[in-house]
């Protein structure tokens, strides 16, 4: 049994021991591989790493100091790997590829419940909204960014995996001039469960929907 195991060992490869920042790179391309890269950088407390084009985000449950106005003027004008893998990177990509080419861009979030979609969304939105915000005289940009705790307020709940849980999907699409400013902004949502909406009320000024929580929840007054 012990040759057994023996014989299944192999020599870790370097890029393995030290971890890398773009997982392409890694010589032990196994779903093990990328594991164990990701949890080598999150212990040193690098949460996004890249696969070519792709960012692989993990949550850290805990405020970084990597969010701030002059990470965002770090990024801009940055191509994709010229810095460490980070989510402005990514909209900076975007941001450019549209006005330099004019064509629209998609960027698509996807993870489980509690993985970060909603606050990688308001982190690509916070970067656009800055670098056309230099541009603009309107501040539409921030309406856009406002606009979220409202979305959040009605569509969100508390789960067994996520205090902030969107109980909905959404499409948003932000619109630009040919300048790159924000003109505006329209939210579509899809995948709502209807079984999720439990009661709704309607008095004079409001109608609340109250979105059921995955543990002992209760309609909200
Ligand atoms: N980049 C980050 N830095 C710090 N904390 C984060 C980050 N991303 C997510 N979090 C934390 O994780 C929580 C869950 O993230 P979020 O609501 O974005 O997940 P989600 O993937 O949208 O989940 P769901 O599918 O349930 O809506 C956030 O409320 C926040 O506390």
């Amino acid at each position: 049994m012990e040759e057994e195991q023996e014989a299944s060992l192999r020599i870790m490869h370097p890029t393995s021991v030290e971890g890398v920042d773009d997982m392409i790179k890694l010589g032990d391309m196994t779903e093990a591989g990328l594991l164990r890269n990701l949890m080598l950088r999150h212990k040193q407390g690098l949460i996004y790493t890249y696969i070519g084009s792709v960012l692989v985000a993990v949550n850290p449950y805990k405020e970084f100091p990597i969010y701030s106005e002059s990470q965002v003027w770090l990024y801009r004008g940055r191509k994709l790997g010229e810095l460490p893998p980070h989510i402005y990177a990514i909209a900076e990509s975007c941001y450019f590829n549209m006005t330099r080419h004019l064509r629209n861009q998609c960027c698509i979030i996807s993870g489980e419940s509690g993985a970060g979609k909603t606050e990688s969304t308001k982190l690509i939105l916070q970067y656009l909204a800055a670098v056309s915000g230099e541009l603009s005289q309107q501040q539409i940009e921030k309406q856009i960014l406002e606009s979220n705790p409202v979305l959040e307020a009605f569509g969100n709940a508390k789960t067994i995996r996520n205090d902030n849980s969107s109980r909905f999907g959404k499409y948003l699409e932000i619109f630009f001039n040919r300048d790159g400013v924000i003109e505006g902004a329209r939210v579509e949502q899809y995948l709502l469960e209807k079984s999720r909406v439990c009661w709704s009320r309607e008095t004079s000024k409001t109608c609340r929907i109250v979105t059921l929580q995955d543990q002992g929840w209760r309609p909200l007054d």
